[in-house]
């Protein structure tokens, strides 16, 4: 039977997707439309001071399209500390107004694939990759995916060498992409409904698009790589939130 890979993990992550209701926004005081701000400004306030502290990450964008309006997207030493953090932020005025559109629960992974001779428990690159700072270039794209299992192509019977490889060509074409996209690839297996969250980041919106495109002519992504929903955005401020929202 083919070897297992070992993983090393990193930071748990919550990508908390969210719709705006307009319509009770709008119905809304002035007070309240105002409280559910102010609120909002603090919380994040306290999950950006956590991440100046090096014990957390936190990302806030605006989102394109039907499926979210906004994305939240933290990260934490311990799955606990994200449960709580999405319970106080459901506690919130901004909340009340609010529909939760998509979530996706994961933990940053590096792949023994590519460890070749580091240790990744005190290599200080594999370690700030493990706890990232989310970065704070102006575009991301998320998706949520899966490697095949039918009878023809089937990634977890492949051999781990063979694996390696075509790991090794994915990381090739990523590379040329230095400067203009950035990822995060956090797993998801026994968390979610998908295997791994990828998280991409870019100074412009196309280059997401070549990024990807060209990865589908990789032979991992041809024959083993099963696609989710994707959705794409762009960074934002707290302060950015009160010209969002403004009516
Ligand atoms: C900037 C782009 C970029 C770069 C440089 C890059 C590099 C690398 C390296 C070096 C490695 C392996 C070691 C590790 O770190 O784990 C990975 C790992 C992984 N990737 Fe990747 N990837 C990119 C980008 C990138 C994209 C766009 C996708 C989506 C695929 C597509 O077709 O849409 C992706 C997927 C993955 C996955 C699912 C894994 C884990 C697979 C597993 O079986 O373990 N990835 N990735």
């Amino acid at each position: 039977m083919p070897e297992a890979v070992e993983t090393f993990d990193g930071w748990y992550c919550l990508h908390d997707f969210r719709k705006v209701d307009w319509n009770a926004w709008k119905l809304a005081s002035q007070e309240e439309r105002d409280q559910a701000l102010n609120e909002f400004n603090e919380l994040m306030q306290g999950w950006e001071e956590i991440e100046s502290n090096r014990e957390g990450s936190v990302g806030f964008y605006q989102m394109i399209g039907q499926k979210a309006d906004l994305l939240i997207m933290n990260l934490r030493p311990t799955m606990d500390e994200l449960t709580d953090l999405e319970t106080a932020f459901n506690k919130t005025k901004l909340a009340e107004f609010l529909i939760p559109a998509y979530s996706f629960v994961s933990v940053v992974e590096l792949s023994a694939y590519m460890a070749k001779g580091k240790d990744p428990d005190t290599d200080p690159e594999f370690q700030a990759r493990l706890k990232p700072v989310l970065p704070k270039w102006e575009h991301i794209c998320f998706y949520p995916m899966d490697r095949k299992k039918d009878a023809v192509n089937n990634w977890f019977m492949e051999e781990k060498d063979e694996r390696g490889r075509l790991m090794y060509e994915h990381g090739m074409t990523g590379r040329k992409y230095a400067g203009k996209v950035r990822q995060i690839i956090t797993g998801s297996i026994g968390f979610d409904d998908w295997e791994w969250g990828v998280t991409l980041y870019a100074h412009e919106m196309i280059q997401f698009k070549k990024l990807i495109y060209e990865m589908r002519f990789d032979e991992v992504s041809a024959r083993f790589a099963d696609f989710g929903e994707f959705f794409i955005g762009h960074r934002k401020t707290k302060e950015d939130l009160n010209q969002i929202m403004a009516l």
